[in-house]
């Protein structure tokens, strides 16, 4: 801080008046950085006290360009008959102005003016500087008009030079107009310096006398001159240790372009008294005026501000655009209205579908059953979206699932068959028929799906595989005999309990030729099941082979089907007897007169005879 740099105390008044005086301006010298920015407040008048710098009354201080403005006296000079052939004046009044350091006439914002019909006005600075004008009219005809600009007809105004603490106006009758008798319609010129577009030329400035003439009309208190000041004592450039007086956070020092001393600023983004201590605020620019165009909004920042896009806009060059156009948003909610809808009533066609295949399929009769009937929305669920097949059978493919709760796992079987090669009756019949099965032996129906054209069953999971993968497949292992008719005797068991369906190769010839299905039809099937037990042959294998037919003529013509037994089990306790005793067993199951062949019955009970001999004796081994 420099040695004349006083802080503002909070007791200094910041108005006189109406006038706002900001430091270094202040009231009384203890209030202002320096005796040169002292203002005196005179309360003598009658309301409101008018604020003085020296004998000069201030308008306004602006600390944000370094100006005061202050009222400005005028002078005159009257010429009447007693003068009229003389060259001394009626009357005049003139002045003399002097400021103080380190206060200046601003160069920039005054201009000198003079308003008349005969006169050479001149402006006298400091020694050896003058500069005027000449403002002549023959007639007030032929003066400039109103509002005119003040070119010599009327009125002549002349910029002033800088660096400008003293004036003083003198003025002349231009002596080569020697028949001068402007006296006799405009007496009086008047002569001033005033902040630039002040005046403005009227013809009625010319003539007004008494009363009405431009002097008193203005009076003392009306022409506003600009004055330049600056903090004289250090520069921009002092050393640190003379700390300038721009003390406030946010503030810069710039050197005065009028005069010696500098001036100080806000920084950009701020505003307010760079003189006084965090004097310098910011602004908010967003409230104050609106820097973001449409399409963004406004955040004000510290010494600035932030546009940033509104929503369906994003920035484009220095502003943002709509992502989307009007049109394009409209086509937008169009489609996807239009997309609802389609949506909806595919939904609702897909539900009518649902409902007419749960009707055809029996959904209201099965419901009383007790069976779990499963929406299709549920068996996607369950499967993950039919991810894993487990298998794949004559009749249609089976996922792997989980129920709902996720504790048990399923297997789902999809038919490949068409709606039209079903019997709906009889397929629900089976259904019930199926559900109602609680065998050991046999896979347990848990549920079905009845949404769809054919309807989708629900079983429990068999880890183990199918007889199929055991014996040919992918699970192929070692069988021995016991183990064999183990699984002969337990499918011979579950037989006795239902009916099923095969593939072409196990399917009776007698159901083909009449198209019906009987419980011997059942027999055949596991006459063929036997024979791949004891042969580990597929009911048709070697491409074209059919075990049956080849088993029955290998017995035909060699009395037994050894040539075709399964090599493994040859080895096996009392083997060939067992052997001969299934394959037997198995010729009889295939017989083409349905009556010639035994039961179920009867096949478990001769199975578990030949089971006590593979066991040497025992019933399991
Ligand atoms: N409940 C189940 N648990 C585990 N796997 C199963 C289950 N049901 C079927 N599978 C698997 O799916 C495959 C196909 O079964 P599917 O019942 O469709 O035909 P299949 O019984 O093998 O023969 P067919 O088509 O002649 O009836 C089976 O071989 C088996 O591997």
């Amino acid at each position: 801080r420099s040695s004349d740099a006083a802080p503002q105390s909070s007791d200094c008044p910041s108005l006189c008046g109406d006038v706002e005086i900001s430091y270094p301006f202040g009231i009384g010298d203890n209030c202002s950085l320096h005796n040169a920015f002292t203002i005196t407040c005179n309360t003598s008048f009658s309301r409101p006290p008018r604020p003085y710098w020296g004998n000069l009354e201030v308008i306004n201080i602006s600390v944000e360009t370094g100006e005061l403005r202050v009222f400005s006296p005028v002078s005159f000079v009257c010429y009447d008959n007693s003068s009229s052939s003389s060259s001394s004046p009626s009357r005049s009044v003139s002045w003399i102005f002097r400021l103080r350091s380190p206060f200046l006439i601003s160069t920039r914002r005054n201009v000198f003016t003079a308003i008349g019909c005969s006169t050479q006005a001149l402006l006298l600075g400091r020694k050896g500087y003058f500069t005027g004008c000449t403002t002549t009219c023959q007639s007030l005809d032929l003066a400039a008009e109103d509002r005119a600009e003040c070119t010599g007809l009327g009125c002549c105004q002349a910029a002033i030079s800088g660096k400008l603490d003293t004036m003083q106006i003198n003025w002349d009758r231009p002596s080569y107009l020697p028949d001068n008798q402007a006296w006799t319609f405009s007496p009086c010129s008047y002569f001033f310096v005033a902040e630039k577009s002040w005046y403005v030329f009227s013809r009625q400035d010319l003539v007004g006398v008494g009363e009405e003439s431009f002097s008193r009309r203005v009076g003392n208190r009306t022409i506003p001159l600009v004055l330049d000041w600056a903090v004289v004592n250090g520069s921009c450039n002092a050393s640190a240790t003379e700390v300038s007086a721009c003390v406030s956070t946010h503030s810069y020092c710039v050197d005065a372009t009028q005069g010696p001393g500098y001036l100080c600023s806000c920084s950009m983004g701020y505003k307010g008294n760079p003189y006084i201590t965090d004097g310098c605020k910011n602004i908010d620019e967003c409230r104050i005026y609106n820097p973001c165009g449409t399409g963004s909004i406004c955040h004000d920042t510290p010494g600035g501000y932030k546009c940033i896009c509104k929503f369906w806009y994003r920035p484009s060059g220095a502003g943002c655009q709509r992502i989307f156009s009007t049109s394009t948003v409209w086509t937008i909610i169009a489609t996807c209205v239009l997309a609802f809808l389609i949506y909806l009533g595919i939904r609702d066609m897909k539900k009518r579908k649902q409902r007419n295949f749960f009707n055809k399929n029996g959904g209201e009769l099965l419901k009383d059953v007790g069976i779990i009937i499963f929406t299709e929305r549920e068996l996607k669920k369950m499967t993950n979206g039919y991810k894993e097949i487990i298998g794949e059978g004559a009749f249609g493919k089976v996922y792997m699932g989980t129920t709902m709760d996720g504790t048990e796992q399923v297997a789902i079987k999809c038919s490949f068959a068409k709606s039209k090669q079903l019997r709906h009756d009889e397929f629900r019949n089976e259904i019930t028929f199926q559900f109602k099965i609680d065998h050991a032996n046999v896979v347990r129906l848990i549920g079905c799906c009845l949404e769809t054209n054919v309807p989708k069953l629900v079983f429990e999971f068999v880890p183990n595989g199918s007889l199929c993968d055991l014996l040919h497949g992918a699970r192929r292992q070692e069988l021995p005999l016991p183990a064999r008719l183990h699984i002969a005797i337990g499918a011979a068991e579950a037989l006795s309990y239902m009916h099923s369906h095969g593939d072409m190769n196990y399917i009776d010839p007698t159901y083909i030729k009449t198209g019906r299905f009987t419980e011997k039809s059942d027999v055949y099937s596991f006459g063929v099941v036997l024979l791949e037990l004891i042969t580990r042959k597929t009911a048709k294998y070697d491409e074209s082979n059919s075990l049956p037919i080849d088993f029955v003529k290998c017995c035909k013509e060699q009395g037994n089907g050894r040539a075709m037994y399964d090599r493994e089990i040859l080895m096996a306790h009392h083997a060939q007897e067992c052997l001969d005793k299934i394959g037997a067993l198995a010729v009889q199951c295939l017989k083409e007169d349905v009556d010639e062949r035994p039961t179920m019955a009867q096949v478990l009970k001769q199975l578990e005879q030949v089971k006590v001999i593979a066991c040497g004796g025992s019933s399991s081994c």
